[in-house]
């Protein structure tokens, strides 16, 4: 008889001397489960850490860039057009930090860059130029429509907020008002969305149609997402104290 077998033999003996009616069957089935469980904890505790990202999105001049360098360094920039993003590590608490991404708000670039990182979602923050949200009404609901249908933005269930920057500029719209006439716009958006699918015979898309059939569409309908509207002054940092609270809460 070799070592090995005598070493798994007395260990059986351990065994059967510790428990006499040992059913082996059973003590595989309760290993199995516990190697099952530890797989189980250790996949969702990485899914948990890996959504640590936040990304700024909104349309070209908004603001996302100088809301960036205040969050994330404390200064103003001279800004340009944005082609490519960038992103910094933000500490929100004493023990959690998370990647801030600056996505440039061109139509032809944000969606192929947002599709990166959208997988690992934890935040959003859409900003808006208030002082042109009349002329921009369009473009700022069809893009912040097409950001809630995403299947993975859906899946991550991100905490946004809706930032309703240059309130300095003499005439720039509340936040209140931009919420009520965007729920307006995105009303009339989701008939046409839907209405588009339809007829190139895609059938229901559960992603399209956001809010409840048969009731104007409101912010509050949508339970994947908590969203908050905040107004804003991000140059020189003047108004960004309920952006920073907000960070401290997701
Ligand atoms: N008055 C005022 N101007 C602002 C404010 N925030 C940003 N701006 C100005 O708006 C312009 C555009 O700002 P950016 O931060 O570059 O805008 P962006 O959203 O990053 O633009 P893209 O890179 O094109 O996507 C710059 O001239 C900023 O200085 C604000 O709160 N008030």
């Amino acid at each position: 008889m070799d070592t090995k077998t005598k070493t798994r033999i007395s260990i059986k003996q351990i065994i059967k001397d510790l428990i006499p009616d040992i059913n082996y069957q059973l003590l595989f089935t309760f290993i199995l489960g516990l190697v099952v469980l530890y797989v189980v904890f250790f996949k969702l505790l990485k899914t948990k850490t890996s959504k640590n990202v936040i990304a700024l999105l909104g349309l070209c001049g908004s603001g996302k860039t100088q809301l960036f360098y205040q969050l994330c360094h404390g200064i103003d920039v001279l800004s340009v057009t944005s082609v490519k993003e960038s992103s910094h590590s933000l500490s929100i608490s004493d023990s959690r930090k998370v990647t801030v991404y600056d996505i440039p708000g061109h139509d032809r670039i944000r969606y192929s860059l947002f599709d990166k990182i959208k997988s690992q979602l934890k935040a959003l923050i859409f900003v808006i130029d208030a002082s042109a949200i009349q002329e921009e009404i369009k473009d700022v609901a069809e893009f912040l429509y097409t950001i809630l249908c995403d299947g993975s933005v859906q899946g991550c269930k991100p905490n946004i907020l809706i930032v309703c920057n240059k309130q300095d500029i003499p005439f720039a719209k509340g936040a209140s008002l931009i919420k009520s006439s965007l729920e307006k716009e995105m009303n009339l958006l989701r008939v046409t969305k839907s209405n588009q699918l339809k007829s190139v015979g895609t059938g229901e898309n559960n992603n399209s149609f956001l809010g409840y059939q048969g009731q104007d569409f409101e912010f509050n309908q949508l339970k994947s997402f908590k969203i908050s509207f905040v107004d804003a002054v991000a140059s020189k940092g003047e108004q960004i104290d309920s952006i920073k609270n907000w960070l401290k809460t997701i």
